[in-house]
């Protein structure tokens, strides 16, 4: 056990601040009656563009981060959801070259509509195991074990 009074180096890889500026995002696992999350794949000319990743997108200034989500899913997928039917699962904070992203992961099980890529993206409905082999953004390698083990 550790003496409270020794000075301990818990996290020898931190750093001091990057200067960059946070992005906050919010995301969905949206699941099936199956037990499988829909991933989209990212359009041509966005930043990681072709990966699969989570629906949703950035937090504007003043919105709290589940109506972000509501309003992402309609504009995203053409579906219907409320902020009720969102159940917070975690978050993951990553540094990207430009932005240091914070997102948050909702899960939903409630929807309106069928899921249409509204911009032409492909979407996928996968297994939660399946997801590990799916090219994703980096940042979203620990969501995976965060769905695995809540889901
Ligand atoms: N939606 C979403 N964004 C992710 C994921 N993983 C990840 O690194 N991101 C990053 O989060 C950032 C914001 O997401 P976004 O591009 O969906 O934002 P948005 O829908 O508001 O798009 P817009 O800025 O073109 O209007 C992007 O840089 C994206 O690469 C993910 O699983 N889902
Ligand atoms: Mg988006």
């Amino acid at each position: 056990m550790n003496d409270a009074h020794q000075a301990v180096n818990l996290c020898p890889g931190d750093e001091p601040p990057s200067g960059l500026p946070i992005v906050l995002v919010s995301a969905v696992a949206l699941v099936d009656a199956d037990g499988r999350v829909l991933v989209a794949q990212r359009p041509e000319g966005k930043h990681l563009a072709g990966l699969w990743e989570f629906p949703g997108g950035k937090v504007e200034p003043g919105e709290p981060p589940e109506l972000a989500l509501v309003r992402e899913l309609k504009e995203e997928l053409g579906i219907d959801t409320a902020a009720s039917c969102l159940a917070p699962c975690g978050f993951v904070s990553h540094a990207y070259e430009k932005f240091h992203l914070v997102m948050l992961i909702f899960a939903c099980r409630k929807w309106n509509g069928r899921p249409v890529g509204q911009q032409g993206q492909p979407l996928r409905w996968v297994r939660v195991p399946d997801l590990f082999k799916l090219d994703m953004p980096p940042a979203d390698r620990p969501v995976l074990g965060l769905l695995q083990a809540l889901l």
